[in-house]
């Protein structure tokens, strides 16, 4: 939190200087209530309308400041939250395939969205409520010294007190945060999981698990919000308890110094002003840092990762070979692999039962799986030396998901990078989708949303599309035309496989008898 603070230092403490003054004036009024009350009672109207007319001025700034502080204070808000979204985005983007890949989507959804919230709602919240308390207790302490020391030392260790017992409270109100957060990503998890089954569930009449599943977990939230709300209930008793107390010692104690002849009768309800000015910034301050602190714990479980710029960068010069290659996902399920070869410029066929690890090997050559165990080099450099970024600017994988962004054609296929009007349509005319693209509203400017728009076979030809756009020295294809049609399967293969320096690598289920020629070497997993 404190990092976000220091990022916008400069308005930060404008935001600090605009509370200290509406506390300020807040405080000042309060003293302004003894004379005031002393003027009434020793009928000295002219000076009581004065002091009237004075205190009405100040509180029209106090208004005026206070506007301009709660402005500020929200657009302060707004600016670190996104500022956090940012480090975390980039963190996201920092990481390699197996750290993404240890959460689901949805779970960085829920970072996003629904720790995001809470830490609005009640990180940054409340520490600009804890500041502006401690200014109204530093003011109400220096406005106490007026009446009599005696009190003001018996208030502050009072306050004092009222201060720290909460303490008590600070790791059951951490650990119900954690779980209200844990749960908001179970439910943002599971909802979204069933509602992408809808139509699976739809046609087997059974869409009422959408109910039974997303329900559990929403009963969850709730079972977890209520508990915190009882561990902040309980505290909230505590200091609550102990306000009154406070309150009741410090009138009573000027009401003593009143009978005794020490205090003018104006100074009781300016002690009992102070007082509960005193007791309630204390408790509103201490309410605040609990669920700051508990809420701030929340961005500690972001993982803080850095760009990971080493190993070696290279271009593909010769070959990539392995031999004794195994990989293990777990203990169940381990793949060995027969030694091969994969050499510039040759094709290949890479065909085998359903779960022989074809895509897993795939998986291994652009680098994404890295604990593999026995021989990988690419060259002469092991792939466990190489920079991931170095090898992805060396392959193309098309694999069989074929995402598409909520964007243009356009975007979908640069994936924002540079190319002239005419690589991007030669790249479609060779995959066969330009007279698909020719024909939408917009052409290549056409926004899609998601898949919906596409057919499985056109995101497919889109995905080869830009595999061909990129034009980098080695193609892994995975079951990339599964979802063509005949006549452009063979139309989109043949450009593949007659490229003449590209080193092609494609999984396959459906080897057509005319094309096993056209493949350098078919192997076969088992
Ligand atoms: N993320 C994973 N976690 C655990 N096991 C996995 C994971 N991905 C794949 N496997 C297992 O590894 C084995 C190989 O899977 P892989 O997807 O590479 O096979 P495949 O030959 O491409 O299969 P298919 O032809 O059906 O696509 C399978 O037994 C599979 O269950």
């Amino acid at each position: 939190m404190k990092k976000y603070f220091l990022k916008h230092k400069g308005l930060n403490l404008l935001l600090i200087v605009l509370l200290v003054i509406q506390t300020g004036i807040n405080t000042i009024t309060s003293l302004l209530l003894i004379p005031m009350m002393n003027f009434l009672s020793n009928h000295k109207q002219e000076d009581f309308i004065k002091i009237v007319i004075i205190m009405g001025v100040l509180f029209i700034v106090m208004i005026i400041v206070g506007n301009l502080a709660q402005v500020l204070q929200a657009d302060l808000t707004q600016r670190q939250v996104n500022d956090i979204r940012e480090d975390i985005l980039t963190s996201v983007s920092n990481m390699d395939y197996e750290q993404f890949h240890s959460h689901k989507s949805e779970e960085y959804v829920s970072w996003l969205t629904n720790d995001l919230a809470m830490v609005e709602a009640e990180g940054f919240k409340n520490y600009y409520s804890i500041i502006e308390n401690i200014v109204a207790i530093i003011l109400t302490v220096a406005a106490l010294t007026q009446l009599n020391w005696t009190i003001t030392i018996t208030a502050i260790i009072l306050g004092i007190i009222m201060a720290v017992a909460p303490s008590i409270f600070d790791k059951k109100m951490r650990k119900a945060v954690e779980n209200i957060s844990e749960k908001n990503e179970s439910f943002t998890s599971i909802s979204n999981n069933y509602l992408t089954g809808f139509d699976l569930l739809f046609h087997n009449e059974r869409t009422v698990l959408l109910i039974e599943k997303i329900k559990n977990k929403y009963e969850e939230l709730k079972d977890s919000k209520v508990k915190q709300a009882k561990v902040q209930a309980a505290m909230m008793v505590l200091i609550l308890f102990l306000n009154i107390i406070a309150q009741m010692t410090i009138i009573g104690m000027t009401g003593y110094y009143i009978l005794s002849g020490s205090l003018t009768v104006g100074a009781i309800m300016t002690g009992g002003n102070l007082s509960g000015s005193l007791y309630n910034s204390i408790q509103i301050m201490v309410g605040a840092y609990s669920r700051a602190k508990a809420n701030g714990n929340i961005l500690d479980k972001y993982p803080v990762i850095e760009r990971d710029d080493s190993g070696i960068s290279k271009d593909f010069d010769n070959l990539i070979s392995s031999n004794n290659l195994t990989y293990k996902y777990n203990d169940k399920s381990t793949i060995t692999y027969p030694s091969f070869t994969f050499s510039k410029g040759k094709k290949y066929a890479l065909i085998g039962a359903s779960g022989s690890g074809k895509t897993t090997l795939l998986k291994l050559l652009i680098g994404d799986l890295r604990k593999y165990q026995g021989n990988l080099n690419f060259d002469n450099d092991l792939y466990s030396e190489l920079n991931v970024s170095s090898l992805h600017n060396n392959i193309s994988i098309v694999d069989q998901s074929s995402h598409i962004f909520s964007d243009t054609v356009r975007n979908n296929l640069t994936l924002g990078l540079e190319f002239t009007d005419q690589e991007i349509k030669e790249a479609t005319e060779k995959a066969q989708i330009s007279d698909y693209i020719n024909n939408l509203e917009d052409g290549y400017d056409t926004i899609l949303k998601d898949t919906g728009d596409l057919s499985g076979g056109q995101a497919q030809r889109l995905s080869l599309a830009r595999a061909l756009l990129f034009n980098r020295n080695i193609f892994l294809i995975d079951e990339g035309t599964s979802s063509l049609d005949k006549e452009n399967a063979r139309k989109v293969e043949d450009t593949i496989l007659k490229m003449k320096d590209k080193t092609v690598i494609m999984i396959t289920h459906h080897l057509r008898e005319e094309s096993k020629k056209d493949f350098d070497q078919i192997i076969e997993l088992r």
